[in-house]
């Protein structure tokens, strides 16, 4: 059981100012590339969260000198003594998160080995690592899967490779570009994400010495170089924290303004609050949400690789759809299994149902297998407290938006986990005028 209770009075709107900074997918992917260079990098807008002490940790026993200013969220990162360090079994965060099969790549360029613990993050589907291996071993890295971990070398180092992702991921589409900008001669990547925070990580390799292009048909050109170097780069911000305050200034009744949020990067979830009847502003440094009266709209969403509606938006989302007026569908197409959070919503009052089907959409790869993944939701139903136990990061934050726009207290266990992707988010809370007590 993951620690961390929260007593919270539901029914008050969500009021004031709050601030966002760097990305959770982008932030810890930057400070594996450090990896990467023969001199000190130095990242900004660095936000205080759990994923970043884990990498923070898993860099410090490979050798690199860490420093973190966490008031000025600054992070510098010597990676000088990596050589020296040369450790090889790292068994320590086994299971924190789903950073360290990223330090594959840098890690046999630098060592010609790797040890990779079991990986952790939210569970949410099966999330499977073969596309990742697929690739390493057509870099020409050897791999042997091991009981605690995998095993990786590289004795004659790495090659550039023609690579065509099956599915857009995010993660392996990160694991090309960090192994392909030190491999030998050109890489060609087909298929890749093009997520902003994988256009960031670009810019932070292109700032060491790297030579990326990204086309506009999904494919990614690399040419290999001998030697990058540090860099200095402030991270984008969060935008998955930005929509999840603004489902919460909805589902509350209320109105948040998120200093740091970033309109570009938001495009399609904006479209999406502004159809359910949510009202923003975008101003000088942030955007403000609001709910303007009235009552929400039901509608259907399906989310998608970017630029479509990104599947970490679809928890908090789901809460203000409780509070529409008719029948809304969610369609789940990036994850398999990432409906589990709605049954404690179920205890709280909402009438959410889920299915097998594809809804509401062109079919997924989920559709003719066992996978309840499509949502529908009857709203709007009043919401009531309950004890609720948090049962991943995105599920989390949306049990806490239930328990503060339901009547009632709730009392949710397991908040923790929020921290991994939510930097203090018990002081924003109370900023935003919440009734909320930590009582463990
Ligand atoms: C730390 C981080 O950045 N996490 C994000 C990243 O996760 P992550 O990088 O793990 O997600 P992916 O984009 O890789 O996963 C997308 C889909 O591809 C499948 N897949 C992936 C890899 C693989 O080897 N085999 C395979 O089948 C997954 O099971 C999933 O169905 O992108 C997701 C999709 O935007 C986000 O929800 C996560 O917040
Ligand atoms: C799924 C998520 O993260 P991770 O890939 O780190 O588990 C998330 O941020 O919602």
């Amino acid at each position: 059981m993951v620690d961390g209770l929260l007593q919270v009075e539901g029914g008050r709107p969500l009021r004031g100012e709050i601030t966002v900074r760097g990305a959770k997918n982008l932030v810890p992917k930057a400070m594996v590339a450090a990896l990467l260079g023969t001199s000190v990098s130095v990242l900004g807008n660095v936000p205080r969260i759990r994923d970043v002490d884990v990498v923070s940790g898993l860099l410090s026993l490979h050798g690199v000198a860490v420093d973190y200013d966490h008031q000025a969220g600054v992070l510098q990162l010597d990676p000088s003594r990596v050589e020296s360090a040369h450790v090889a079994d790292i068994d320590a965060h086994a299971g924190s998160s789903r950073i360290p099969i990223l330090f594959c790549g840098p890690l046999l360029h630098r060592l010609g080995e790797a040890f990779i613990p079991d990986l952790g993050g939210c569970r949410i589907g099966d999330r499977p690592i073969d596309f990742h291996l697929d690739i390493l071993r057509k870099f020409g890295a050897t791999v042997d899967k091991q009981s605690l971990g995998i095993r990786l070398t590289a004795p004659s180092g790495l090659r550039g490779t023609v690579i065509d992702l099956p599915y857009p991921s995010v993660g392996a589409t990160e694991q090309t570009l960090l192994t392909a900008v030190r491999a030998q001669g050109l890489t060609e990547l087909r298929g890749a994400a093009v997520e902003p925070e994988i256009l960031d990580l670009v810019d932070v390799l292109q700032k060491m010495g790297a030579i990326i292009s990204v086309d506009t048909d999904r494919t990614i050109h690399i040419e290999g170089v001998d030697e990058l170097v540090g860099y200095h780069h402030v991270a984008l911000p969060d935008r998955i924290e930005t929509a999840s305050w603004a489902s919460a200034a909805l589902a509350t009744g209320g109105d948040v303004l998120v200093h740091g949020a970033l309109q570009r990067d938001m495009t399609t979830f904006l479209n999406v609050f502004r159809k359910v009847g949510g009202a923003f502003d975008v101003s000088g440094d942030g955007i403000r949400f609001w709910h303007p009266g009235g009552d929400l709209r039901s509608l259907v969403v399906e989310t998608n690789v970017h630029p479509g509606f990104m599947t970490d938006w679809q928890q908090p989302l789901v809460v203000a759809l409780t509070q529409a007026q008719g029948l809304s569908i969610v369609h789940e197409t990036v994850y398999e299994n990432r409906f589990g959070f709605t049954q404690a919503l179920r205890q709280m009052g909402a009438q959410i149902q889920v299915y097998r089907e594809c809804l509401g959409g062109a079919s997924c790869r989920f559709g003719q297998r066992n996978f309840y993944h499509s949502a529908v939701i009857s709203g709007p139903t009043p919401l009531h407290g309950a004890d609720i136990e948090v049962p991943d990061l995105r599920g989390g934050f949306s049990h806490l938006i239930a328990a503060l726009a339901a009547e009632g207290t709730s009392r949710v266990e397991g908040v923790n986990l929020i921290d991994r992707g939510y930097e203090s988010f018990t002081g924003k809370l109370k900023a935003l005028d919440a009734d909320v007590t930590r009582l463990a």
